[in-house]
């Protein structure tokens, strides 16, 4: 079993190298407030027309929410696991996902598929675990490649399972709001571990169910 994630109070980095994750980190309601504020009228806007008003609190309420990840440490997702006997895949599908791309603070979404293969006392998790997994880490400034491989290398933590594999589908907005605009394209990324990625039968076994899923 290893270490629960450990925090490190002057880098403020995890112990397993997870960059700028502390759990002693707190949303700063006014200096949220303020900085929209500036914003508005760094773009030419007047905060103090009417429908502009309560907008700065608006916003900062709803970044609280958005980034509610960076306030929580990973492994206590997955505190609670049980033994099940359960010694092939399993895998949860079209998990909805909401995340921001960290260089323009602009929305990637679509959806993730979390996979892992227990190790043998058949260590598992509830399912719920595996998505709120994703959100804890889509919601958080991000890039999908990161994202995906931070939700792996939890389960690898926590679970010690044979393999792990997961997909995230996404559309980004930045590429397709402004910049190159190509609204639609969706980045696939995956990140696989252990059996899962030596193993060619297993993982095609488990590709073939993510692609075959409809
Ligand atoms: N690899 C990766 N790139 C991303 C992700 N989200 C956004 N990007 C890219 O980050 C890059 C930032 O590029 P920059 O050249 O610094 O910024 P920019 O001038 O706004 O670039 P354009 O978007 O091309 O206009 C862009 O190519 C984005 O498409 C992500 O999750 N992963
Ligand atoms: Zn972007």
């Amino acid at each position: 079993m290893t270490e629960p994630n450990q925090l490190d109070a002057d880098a403020g980095l995890t112990r397993n190298g997870e960059a700028g994750v502390s759990a002693r980190r707190v949303f700063d309601q006014a200096r949220a407030e303020a900085a929209v504020r500036e914003l508005l009228i760094a773009c030419g806007e007047d905060p103090e027309r009417e429908g502009l008003r309560e907008t700065p609190a608006r916003v900062a309420r709803a970044y609280r929410e958005l980034f509610a990840g960076l306030y929580t440490d990973a492994d206590s997702v997955l505190a609670k696991t049980f033994d099940e006997s359960h010694e092939e895949l399993v895998l949860l599908t079209d998990i909805p996902m909401f995340s921001f791309c960290e260089h323009h603070l602009l929305p990637f979404h679509g959806v993730a598929h979390v996979g892992y293969i227990p190790n043998e006392a058949g260590r598992v998790t509830g399912l719920s675990k595996l998505a709120r997994l994703v959100d804890l880490y889509s919601k958080r400034p991000q890039v999908q490649e990161r994202l995906t491989s931070q939700v792996a290398d939890a389960l690898v933590r926590r679970l010690e399972p044979r393999g792990v594999i997961v997909v995230v589908e996404a559309e980004h907005l930045c590429m397709g709001m402004r910049g190159v605009r190509k609204p639609g394209s969706r980045t696939t990324t995956s990140a696989v571990r252990g059996l899962l990625r030596t193993s060619a039968s297993s993982r095609a076994e488990a590709i073939e169910l993510i692609r075959g899923r409809r």
